[in-house]
């Protein structure tokens, strides 16, 4: 395999951990990290090599950046920031994925080991398919959207800006989930779901906190 160099990934937890091991077993010489709260330098096997400020300043060094943090809003914020900036944006797909050459990824898309990736799906800038996940045919996934370990999403499935799509969930064909939702873990998803609303259970409902 040729080995590209350098990446720069921009979070340094646990995420992107996962998104530094998963870069070098697809052919990335030379990961490096940046992040504004890890202070320690050594990270693992990698370094921490300085802030997003520092990152900015050394862009020209790197053939690939990702942003590599949990937080979905977060994420695509910075992704976004970091194209205006010019940045050299890349997805990482770890060699275990499964991914259709008819699926379409957008540029820092993670696809994690075990994860399948259908005929006809779109998974937009800055989203995640996370670990063992199974993304089926002609679904799309919104920006900044997660996908989360062993989740079972079923054809024609949309999921809107930002949403996490819990650990465990099941969704059902052509059910569209919108914006910034919360779906829990281990969740049966039956019916579409509003913009901003979390929902949990089998079926899949909104939770009511009150
Ligand atoms: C690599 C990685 O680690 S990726 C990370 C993967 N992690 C996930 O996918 C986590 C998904 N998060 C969840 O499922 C969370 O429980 C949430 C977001 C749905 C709810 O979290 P919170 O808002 O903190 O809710 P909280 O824990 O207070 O629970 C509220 C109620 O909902 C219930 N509830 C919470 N989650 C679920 C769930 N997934 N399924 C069924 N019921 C649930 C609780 O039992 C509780 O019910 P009660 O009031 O009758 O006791």
């Amino acid at each position: 395999m040729a080995k590209k160099d350098r990446l720069a990934v921009f979070g340094a937890g646990g995420h992107g951990r996962v998104v530094a091991d998963a870069a070098e077993a697809c052919g990335w010489n030379n990961v490096d990290f940046f992040d504004d709260a890890v202070t320690s330098t050594a990270h693992g096997p990698w370094q921490v090599r300085g802030t997003f400020r520092c990152l900015d300043e050394r862009l020209d060094e790197y053939a690939g950046v990702i942003v590599a943090i949990g937080h979905n809003r977060r994420r695509l914020a910075l992704h976004d920031e970091l194209a205006a900036r010019g940045a050299a944006l890349v997805s990482v797909v770890h060699p275990q994925a499964v991914v259709s050459p008819y699926a379409v990824l957008e540029p820092g898309t993670f696809i994690a080991p075990g994860a399948v990736v259908c005929v006809g799906t779109v998974i937009r800038r800055g989203a995640i398919v996370n670990t063992g996940a199974t993304v089926d045919h002609d679904c799309t996934i919104g920006p900044g959207a997660h996908i989360a370990p062993g989740v079972a999403m079923s054809g024609g499935v949309t999921v809107g800006e930002c949403s996490w799509v819990g650990v465990g969930a099941a969704v059902k064909e052509l059910v569209e989930i919108g914006t910034d939702c919360m779906v829990g873990a281990g969740s049966v998803v039956i019916r579409s779901v509003d913009s901003g609303v979390t929902v949990v259970g089998n079926p899949a409902r909104p939770l009511n906190k009150d």
